[in-house]
């Protein structure tokens, strides 16, 4: 039997052109553009979808010009370089990227759920449900991230999307570095979650992702940031000691996790494992698949 090259050669030819996401050089023609979904500082995301095979995604739009004004190109080139290899159910998927003269477009998955600081926004708060399942969903996905070597290091509301089955997706890695690291990036925005160690500028590990989702789960269950201060000087004082209070209605459970958490000793702070099998967590994710399955119940009904 002869080999036939030609014809393996122009099936693959075909897989590619048919499915964009596959190998074939792409670009912005090979997509029709939707609404937009939100705008960034270097740029917008726009709903898409190919025109071969109407794959839906999220288009990241981001101008050259802008970047180098920003002096963040090579950070674009870390998230790409980071982001691009995680696959995780909690994590937006970078399928692929590609730039023209002016502008760089980054492929995502799209999150039809929204941008989490919205929802928290509209709600208030969440419910100790919500919150303890979001834990859970976060903790599971940095797990991954840093048994890859990866540091988040800007883990907060504004970087975090809802996924369709209302599951929390990581939709941002422009902060993002290999660990170890002591790389000191001029830290833009706010300074709520930033952990001691890089306020006083040590070395830092991951376990700054640690310290992070304490503050985000204080967040989604009061609504603020714990260490909230009108003077910037108040916020650092406050951090360094870790020095926060509860409202009344916070439980007993989530204050466990959260001062296992907010400790000061990076190396003395919760693994992500505990924070997963922390017993609040457990009770509220167990909670939140029974109200899925009741909700699923009674749709089906
Ligand atoms: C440029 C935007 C940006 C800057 C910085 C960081 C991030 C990550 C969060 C991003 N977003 C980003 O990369 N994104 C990647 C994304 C993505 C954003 C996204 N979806 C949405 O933004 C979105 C917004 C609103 C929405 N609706 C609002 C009204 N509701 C009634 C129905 C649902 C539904 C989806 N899907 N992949």
């Amino acid at each position: 039997m002869e080999n036939k090259p030609e014809v393996i050669h122009d099936h693959d030819e075909k897989k590619s052109k048919n499915n964009p996401m596959k190998g074939g050089k792409l670009s912005i023609k090979d997509f029709e553009i939707g609404r937009p979904l939100g705008k960034g500082k270097f740029g917008s995301v726009y709903l898409a979808r190919t025109k071969e095979g109407h794959f839906h995604c999220a288009i990241k739009v981001l101008f050259k010009s802008q970047l180098i004004s920003g002096g963040v190109e090579h950070q674009l080139e870390r998230e790409i370089e980071i982001q691009s290899h995680l696959h995780h159910p909690n994590i937006v998927r970078l399928y692929t990227y590609f730039w023209d003269a002016k502008k760089i477009y980054l492929v995502l998955e799209y999150a039809p759920g929204g941008e989490m600081y919205k929802s928290l926004t509209n709600q208030k708060r969440f419910t100790e449900v919500m919150a303890g399942k979001y834990m859970y969903e976060i903790a599971d996905a940095l797990q991954y991230c840093h048994h890859k070597k990866v540091i988040h290091r800007d883990i907060k509301p504004e970087n975090l999307l809802i996924g369709p089955q209302g599951e929390l997706k990581i939709g941002d890695f422009g902060w993002s570095v290999h660990a170890p690291s002591n790389k000191r990036q001029t830290m833009c925005g706010t300074m709520d979650y930033l952990p001691p160690e890089m306020i006083v500028g040590n070395h830092h590990s991951d376990a700054v992702d640690l310290w992070a989702i304490g503050v985000l789960c204080y967040e989604f269950l009061v609504g603020k940031p714990p260490f909230e201060h009108d003077k910037q000087a108040d916020t650092y004082s406050a951090i360094k000691v870790a020095r926060f209070s509860y409202p009344d209605y916070v439980k007993k459970g989530a204050r466990d996790l959260i001062g296992k958490l907010l400790v000061v000793d990076p190396t003395k702070r919760c693994t992500l494992q505990k924070v997963k099998d922390h017993y609040w967590v457990t009770q509220m994710v167990e909670t939140a698949r029974k109200v899925a399955e009741q909700a699923k119940a009674e749709k089906a009904a």
